[in-house]
């Protein structure tokens, strides 16, 4: 077969294969992007921004609850059709890509719908319906393949019609009970939401606390919100069977859990052998795709998003796509770096943070100091009352005066990191803080609190 030959070969279009194709286009290189599903990948049409518009229904009903002990009496008839219609309509224009693949072909990038594949050294193979096609690159291949949910080897459950974020996200109707496997910033978003909407949940996760890798306060906060919300959580215990008769029946330590529906949020997967990276020689019997701080990961070849390994967010993949793509057109670009890399998980109260956690700080030598505080404590949060569940934790290393880590939990956690990943990226010195003024009566303000017990 007569292959093509063209500059660069992106190969998956999530928000960072997207980002660099866009950028590489407008450079007026010649560029393939490829991508087996819809162009923008998860986030757009099954992650961040159809479940934070499902959040944001959530939090709205919450917060009408909250109304009559603040304001007066509301009646609230929960109704999931808004939400069907704004996910549907607004974020996913019915799970299709038309908009997307006309922005990069407006800068000159040329979209192929299949399943690429790295099959020699400079050469991408696409399947696509019309059978392969072939390309052949000057400058390089760019890996941005995201992940898939995983699905754990649980006796009984690959045969059941379980959901994962695939099918949650299309969902037209809030099942009545519903068992989630993982308590991790999928499974503790989703739970909250249809708990919100009327389902009765349960959430079964195997480590001893939601959100393992934030803060054991931010966790143990969130699984005490969830208990008052009726949301059951059962930690340290792992499923090992599943029975479906028209609900599912989860064997999970020594009782046996039913619901109408499960949801499998265990984590994610990609198989690296069916991208054909050993052609380049990277390994592929690991989870990830091992880069250098400009994303290289072969000779002409980067890999950025999920597949880095260096933090599974949408933020993540267009940060590697600058990088990668200032390399590849040859730019003296910033290097990655990552001592303060934010997320936050979209439950109510959101759950946030930057840098390193306490326990990592510790296990990398730092001599840790810590401070917490407690959102109800400040001003802003005896004022809000209802809802102000939330706390601000900061790790310092002592010797350097500088913050390496911080936490927010709370109403807006997100926005109120913001601060704290300024001091945390530009490494600004603890006592330099401690002297700036913050707005009365804020949530952030709780910073200056948690500053004061260093
Ligand atoms: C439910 C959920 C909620 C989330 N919420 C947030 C959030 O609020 N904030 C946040 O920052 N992150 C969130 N994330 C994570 C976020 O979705 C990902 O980190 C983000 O999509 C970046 O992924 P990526 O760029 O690596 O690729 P992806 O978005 O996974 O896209 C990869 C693309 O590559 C394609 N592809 C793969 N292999 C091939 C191949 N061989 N050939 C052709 N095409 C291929 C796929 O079809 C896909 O379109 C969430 C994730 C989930 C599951
Ligand atoms: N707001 C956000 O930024 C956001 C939201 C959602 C997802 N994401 C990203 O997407 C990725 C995937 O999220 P996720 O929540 O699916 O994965 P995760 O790996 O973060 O959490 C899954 C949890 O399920 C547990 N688990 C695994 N097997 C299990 C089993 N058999 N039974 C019970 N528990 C089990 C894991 O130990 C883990 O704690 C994450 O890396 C996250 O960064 C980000």
């Amino acid at each position: 077969m007569t292959a093509e030959n063209v500059d660069v070969v992106v190969i998956g279009l999530g928000p960072g294969g997207e980002a660099l194709a866009t950028r590489l286009g407008k450079a007026g290189l010649s560029v393939v992007g490829v991508d087996a599903r819809l162009v923008g990948g998860e986030c757009p049409y099954y992650a961040c921004i159809p479940t934070k518009m499902m959040v944001r229904a959530a939090d709205a009903l919450a917060e009408a609850r909250r109304a009559s002990q603040l304001a007066g009496s509301a009646q609230i008839q929960p109704d999931w059709a808004p939400v069907v219609a704004r996910v549907r309509d607004e974020a996913t224009a019915d799970w299709n890509d038309q908009a997307a693949i006309d922005r990069l072909e407006a800068v000159g990038v040329r979209f192929v719908r299949g399943f690429g594949k790295i099959t020699d050294t400079d050469e991408v193979t696409v399947a696509t319906s019309d059978g392969d096609k072939v390309f052949r690159t000057r400058k390089g291949i760019v890996l941005n393949p995201g992940t898939d949910p995983a699905i754990p080897p649980i006796d009984g459950l690959a045969d059941t019609p379980l959901w994962t974020n695939r099918e949650a996200v299309p969902a037209t109707a809030v099942p009545s009970s519903l068992i989630v496997l993982g308590g991790g910033p999928v499974g503790c978003e989703f739970a909250q939401v249809f708990s919100r909407f009327g389902a009765k949940v349960t959430i079964v996760q195997s480590p001893d606390r939601l959100l393992a890798g934030d803060e054991p306060e931010s966790s143990e906060l969130l699984r005490q919100v969830f208990e008052r919300e009726n949301i059951r959580v059962v930690t340290g215990v792992r499923a090992t069977k599943v029975d479906y008769d028209g609900a599912f029946h989860v064997s999970a330590g020594n009782e046996v859990l039913s619901a109408d529906q499960l949801l499998v949020a265990t984590g994610r997967t990609r198989d690296l052998a069916a991208l054909g990276v050993k052609a380049v020689g990277i390994p592929d019997d690991g989870k990830f795709i091992t880069v250098d701080d400009r994303m290289r990961a072969a000779d002409k070849v980067w890999a950025i998003g999920d597949i880095a390994g260096t933090g599974a967010f949408t933020h993540m993949s267009m940060y590697h796509a600058d990088i990668a793509a200032a390399d590849i057109l040859g730019e003296d670009g910033p290097r990655a770096q990552y001592h303060a890399v934010p997320h936050a998980t979209f439950t109510d109260p959101e759950v946030a943070s930057v840098g390193l956690t306490q326990a990592e700080a510790e296990q990398q030598g730092v001599k840790v100091r810590t401070a917490l505080t407690k959102l109800p404590e400040s001003s802003r949060g005896f004022i809000h009352k209802l809802g102000n569940d939330g706390l601000i934790k900061l790790v310092e290393d002592a010797d350097r005066g500088v913050l390496v880590g911080a936490s927010v939990v709370g109403p807006g956690a997100g926005e109120i990191l913001g601060a704290l990943v300024v001091a945390v990226h530009a490494q600004v010195p603890t006592t330099t803080l401690k002297g700036m003024i913050l707005a009365y009566p804020t949530f952030h303000r709780a910073i200056g609190a948690a500053l004061a017990e260093l």
